[in-house]
């Protein structure tokens, strides 16, 4: 869709100018297809040595450095308290470093643990609600809203008001508000955890499929490891704080997946390996 993609760039300037701390420049001699660890990636989450320390002293986060490519989708997990949402609040911008830098390029999407919807506002109107205070006229609003209601498997609620909606529901709702956006980056605040497990399994499914349309960098915080496993291309552990990354694990499952694969030993396997760093760190 040509029309969203020239929007989008025309967007994406002012917010990735907010994030940037990266020089993007072409370093000469390359080969294009070459994408070391440290070359800054067109689109993505980049820390470095990032740490928060909250007015009145409570250290959050110490030094983190860790990224995320876009078409990656990475889990964090870790103990109550570690730190887990204000590393999502430094990716979104919503509050600043104490020490080191956070890099985000791309328009962010960000998901809430409350679906955070306007009651009085229709489905439809929920998710258009973005793009309306972005300013995109209404037909491309209407287009945009109709393709992300789609692809979240809310059409035929679109005239539904949030309270006649369950939590699952009302969760497709949030994430199509922000895929109206087309966002680069996605976070999730652990968006699945007020759910029931059968919902919460089928949002995952549901996830699954976007991700691998959309192709995001992908940042997802949860508090159970299957849920970590099975969505995620890396799992990062974080010990309790003031939060670190302790333990990474790369998940070695291509992405086109299956409830089965819950049951399969490999998977056991690493939500074993996930687990042990957990309580090892905790
Ligand atoms: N705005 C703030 N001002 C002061 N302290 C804060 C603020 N926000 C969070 N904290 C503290 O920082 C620490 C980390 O909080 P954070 O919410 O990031 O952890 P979390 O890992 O997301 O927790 P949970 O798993 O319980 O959701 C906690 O001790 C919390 O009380």
């Amino acid at each position: 869709m040509p029309v969203i993609d020239t929007q989008r760039e025309e967007r994406i300037a002012p917010t990735s100018a907010a994030h940037a701390s990266a020089d993007h420049s072409a370093q000469p001699g390359r080969p294009p297809h070459v994408q070391p660890f440290e070359e800054p990636t067109a689109e993505g989450i980049r820390f470095r040595k990032a740490a928060k320390t909250y007015r009145g002293g409570t250290e959050a986060l110490s030094s983190t450095s860790f990224a995320v490519a876009p078409g990656e989708f990475v889990s964090l997990v870790g103990p109550s308290g570690c730190g887990k949402s204000t590393l999502l609040r430094l990716a979104s911008g919503l509050d600043t470093v104490s020490s080191g830098s956070v890099e985000v390029n791309g328009e962010v999407g960000y998901i809430f643990q409350d679906a955070s919807l306007l009651p009085w506002r229709t489905v439809q109107r929920n998710v258009e609600l973005l793009a309306e205070l972005e300013g995109i006229d209404r037909a491309t609003r209407r287009a945009l809203a109709a393709d992300a209601i789609a692809l979240t498997g809310l059409a035929g609620f679109e005239q539904h008001r949030p309270l006649a909606l369950s939590g699952g529901m009302r969760m497709r709702v949030s994430i199509a508000r922000a895929l109206t956006l087309r966002p680069g980056v996605f976070l999730f605040d652990e968006p699945f955890g007020a759910l029931d497990e059968i919902s919460r399994e089928r949002l995952n499914d549901e996830l699954l499929a976007i991700f691998a349309r959309e192709r995001f960098a992908g940042l997802f915080v949860t508090h159970s490891i299957a849920e970590a496993v099975y969505l995620s291309t890396r799992v990062l552990v974080m010990s309790a704080r003031p939060g670190r990354i302790v333990a990474e694990l790369e998940v070695p499952f291509d992405h086109d997946r299956s409830p089965a694969l819950r049951f399969d030993a490999a998977f056991s396997r690493v939500a074993s390996e996930v687990s042990e760093a957990l309580r090892a760190h905790s």
